[in-house]
């Protein structure tokens, strides 16, 4: 034959609060955990201060293992009586709060919104791009007049027949030999400090982009994570 379990009044059991003599209530149920004070993983004091009113809450928010639950069995000692318990000491399920339908449309909301604005903002950067960069069509001019520089030498390598003829390197047709290359290396120059300038400025915008969408992702909540309002 089962015997009944024993009633316990919160009072009674409140009194069992000392290391030596240690009562908990946890789920309407009463262990006497006393000789488990010192095995207990969170540690003696954890259990004296659970002692005196509702453990049950204290106790599920640990999040005790199935084998902490077994555990328990051990240190079962009746039932606890729910009349006698002051309601300041009664722990309180946290209220489901109700279904509310714009909870749903904002959180649909906030994930559109997180597909949009990285594209928004991607989408900005290709437009705006081409206008920091420089026009680089004033080095390929210049390398036309270095090639002129050239045609334009005093000297021609070919006779009035077609056939190479050999050059005549007078001074002139040096100097326009010299002009060129000067010509040629100044468009090399200018070209690579264009280059240079152009990264210069697409180095910032560039972060500019990646900041501001690392700084969106940061601030929104991730889609998977639930909107609470
Ligand atoms: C008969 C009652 C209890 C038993 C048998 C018990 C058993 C255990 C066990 C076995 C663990 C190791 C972790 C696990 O397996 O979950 C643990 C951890 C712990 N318990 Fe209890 N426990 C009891 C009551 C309580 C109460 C009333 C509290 C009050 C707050 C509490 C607080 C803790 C804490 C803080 C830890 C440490 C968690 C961690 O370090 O991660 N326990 N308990």
């Amino acid at each position: 034959m089962v015997s009944a379990a024993k009633m316990h009044s919160f009072e009674e059991v409140a009194n069992h609060n000392k290391i030596k003599d240690c009562w908990v209530i946890i789920s309407g149920k009463v262990y006497d955990v006393t000789p488990f004070m010192d095995e207990h993983p969170g540690g003696g004091e954890v259990l004296l201060s659970a002692t005196a009113k509702d453990a049950t809450n204290d106790f599920e928010d640990i999040g005790h293992s199935d084998v902490a639950r077994g555990l328990m069995e051990k240190y079962y000692i009746g039932e606890i009586d729910s009349t006698t318990v002051p309601d300041n000491r009664t722990y309180i399920p946290p209220q489901q709060t109700p279904f509310n339908p714009n909870a749903k449309a904002f959180e649909f909301l906030i994930k559109i919104l997180q597909f949009l604005v990285p594209l928004l903002i991607l989408g900005l950067a290709v437009t705006f791009r081409p206008y920091t960069k420089n026009d680089v069509e004033y080095t390929e001019i210049d390398l036309l007049e270095f090639q002129e520089g050239n045609i334009d030498g005093s000297y021609d390598r070919t006779n009035n027949s077609g056939e190479a003829d050999a050059p005549s390197f007078s001074e002139s047709a040096f100097r326009n030999e010299q002009d060129g290359f000067r010509r040629a290396t100044q468009a090399i120059v200018m070209r690579l400090r264009q280059h240079e300038e152009a990264v210069r400025q697409e180095v910032p915008c560039f972060g500019l982009v990646v900041f501001v969408f690392l700084f969106y992702s940061s601030v929104l909540p991730s889609p998977v994570s639930p909107v609470h309002l």
